[in-house]
């Protein structure tokens, strides 16, 4: 029989350690824990790991490999955690990140009707080993609406009011779950998304965003002071994107703690 070479494992000797190699955007079907049970989603996921100078190449195919045994996994923060590690394990390397990322839909209750609809949001779980330690990072876009408080003071009727994208990123401890930043940003907006609303459901989210006015800078701020507070976060990005509806640009803000 032929003996196919090995050219992966040859020696290379230019020097050069690459800091990330794997696969990048893997679409792969899973399911993440929510907090109604497991949902079923599919990500896009890139896979990499530090190579010393010394090795040519690494394993590909080994990367697939971890998520077809996976396949049948429920994942969360947890498993994140012990799959980065897995991972690290078999490309036989020591720092290494795994980034995941998927639509997470919620089913939401109509405020007036209470026809339930679902809302979709982009999540990304990362789980990354720099030095020997393990950090869990999550990042979510949570759209919403916002009105500016500018235009309601000086306008005889209305106030211009848009779709906003509030983007968190951060690193925590490991139990902080996407519910949560769901929950904290649409309280702190002018008004939550509906997937389906009726004409008196209508009505209520006109209202409810014109007695709740926010500038850009109001709705990060109003979000970076609750995750300040939160021991489980240890940095943090809060952006917001609000798509005017008087410009053909955007107002854009982004706070970095610390
Ligand atoms: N390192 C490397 N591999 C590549 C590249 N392009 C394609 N391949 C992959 O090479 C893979 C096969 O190599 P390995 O994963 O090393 O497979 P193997 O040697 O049979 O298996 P192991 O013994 O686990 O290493 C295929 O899955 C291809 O995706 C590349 O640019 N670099």
């Amino acid at each position: 029989m032929n003996v196919i070479p090995d050219v992966q494992s040859s020696v290379d000797v230019r020097n050069l350690p690459i800091q990330q190699v794997g696969i990048k955007n893997l679409r792969f079907p899973l399911q993440w824990a929510s907090s109604n049970g497991p949902q079923a989603t599919v990500a896009h996921l890139t896979m990499t790991v530090y190579l010393p100078a010394e090795q040519k190449g690494t394993h590909m195919s080994r990367f697939v490999q971890l998520m077809e045994d996976e396949a049948a996994t429920v994942l969360d923060a947890q498993g994140l955690q012990r799959l980065t590690w897995e991972m690290l394990k078999r490309l036989d390397s020591a720092a290494g990140k795994l980034d995941i990322s998927f639509p997470y839909f919620r089913t939401k209750t109509a405020p007036v009707s209470g026809i339930k609809s679902l809302l979709d949001y982009d999540v990304r779980v990362v789980g990354t080993v720099e030095a020997g330690v393990y950090h869990a990072e999550l990042q979510v876009l949570i759209p919403v609406t916002s009105l500016c408080p500018c235009s309601k003071e000086i306008s005889q009727y209305g106030a211009h009011n848009q779709r906003s994208h509030v983007t968190i990123n951060l690193r925590h401890s490991g139990d902080m779950q996407i519910d949560e930043l769901i929950d904290l940003v649409e309280e702190q907006a002018s008004c939550q998304l509906y997937g389906l609303l009726k004409r008196p459901d209508e009505k209520y989210v006109t209202e409810r965003a014109y007695e709740n006015p926010k500038f850009v800078e109001d709705m990060v701020r109003d979000v970076a002071a609750r995750l300040r507070d939160d021991a489980r976060v240890s940095q943090f990005t809060v952006e917001s994107e609000n798509f005017e509806s008087i410009h053909n640009h955007s107002a854009y803000a982004l706070i970095q703690y610390p």
